[in-house]
């Protein structure tokens, strides 16, 4: 811990004040791995949610466009958290007032390193992450790969960050995108799931309470079995499925839907749609 204090003292810019940006900070204060006063998180014109992020966190704020440019060059880390569609602009606008060593941490979806580097005008070290909602309560599992400009400094920078939240995966940048399909979205195909198991109970009259203590248990208690007994997850659903028994009768109506190869072309299909859309931005060069 004594090593991730002495590493942030330095200061960090959320660029982009949403839910992601929001999930970090707040694991990363609830770890104590950046002291609120490091963290400063900026938008574009919502003060009231500014408002809202400070009254929270106690961290420092900014949507005061003279302010901005001062501020993002002096901080050693800014971690571009908005939406891919408004990537460009930003990344056009802060190429001119970097200088050589800050860090630029990216968790936008589908922008790689190269197009961020010709966005910003400069070759500055990247790290490309895709975390998680999760995050925000230490459970996240992040992405990350680096460009050839990050220092070993740099590289420990961004691990510790994540690391402080969950989770790291260290991948080849081509990987980005189907990491995405898994974690990045991952846990929506689970909160989705957990809907229809919890509306299958209550159409059948067990109440809303019921069926989510239920639905939780269930799903924080089979992620838990794998992840403590080692086994294989085919293996412990093979422990759940009585022959000719009732898992077995529910698993053969979810692959006459398709269940494995539907889940499968999901995942596929949020890889190819983040490639589409850091391809968007490519053509904003
Ligand atoms: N929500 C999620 O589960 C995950 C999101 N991401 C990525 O995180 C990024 C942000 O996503 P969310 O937090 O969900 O979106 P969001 O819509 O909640 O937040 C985006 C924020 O960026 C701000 N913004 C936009 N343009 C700006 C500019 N020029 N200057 C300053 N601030 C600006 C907006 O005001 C807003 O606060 C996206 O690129 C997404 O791909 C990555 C992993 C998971
Ligand atoms: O839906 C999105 O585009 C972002 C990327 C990963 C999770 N949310």
């Amino acid at each position: 811990m004594s090593q991730q204090h002495s590493l942030f003292q330095n200061n960090i810019a959320f660029y982009g004040a949403g839910s992601m940006a929001e999930a970090i900070v707040r694991g990363l204060i609830a770890r104590s791995v950046v002291s609120p006063s490091n963290i400063m998180m900026m938008n574009r014109s919502n003060s009231t949610r500014l408002e809202e992020l400070k009254q929270r966190y106690n961290v420092k704020t900014n949507n005061d466009e003279s302010n901005k440019s001062g501020i993002l060059r002096s901080s050693s880390v800014i971690v571009l958290a908005m939406k891919p569609k408004d990537a460009a602009a930003a990344l056009k606008e802060l190429g001119p007032i970097l200088s050589e060593g800050q860090l630029i941490i990216s968790v936008i979806a589908g922008l790689s390193i190269s197009t961020i580097q010709q966005l910003l005008g400069r070759k500055q070290p990247v790290a490309r992450t895709m975390p998680n909602t999760s995050s925000s309560i230490g459970l996240g599992a992040t992405g990350i790969s680096y460009s050839a400009e990050l220092t070993e400094d740099h590289r420990r920078m961004v691990n510790t960050l994540f690391e402080a939240v969950g989770t790291i995966t260290i991948i080849d940048e081509k990987h980005m995108d189907v990491l995405t399909g898994i974690s990045g979205s991952g846990p929506a195909y689970i909160y989705y799931m957990m809907e229809a198991m919890i509306a299958a109970g209550m159409r059948s009259g067990l109440s809303q309470q019921q069926c989510k203590e239920l639905t939780v248990q269930t799903v924080l208690g089979a992620a838990r079995m794998v992840q403590q007994t080692g086994e294989e997850p085919g293996a412990l659903r093979a422990k759940v499925t009585s022959p000719n028994g009732s898992t077995q009768a529910a698993i053969q109506k979810l692959d006459e839907g398709d269940f494995f190869e539907d889940v499968i072309a999901a995942v596929n299909r949020c890889a190819e749609r983040s490639k589409e859309m850091g391809d968007a931005l490519v053509n904003e060069l």
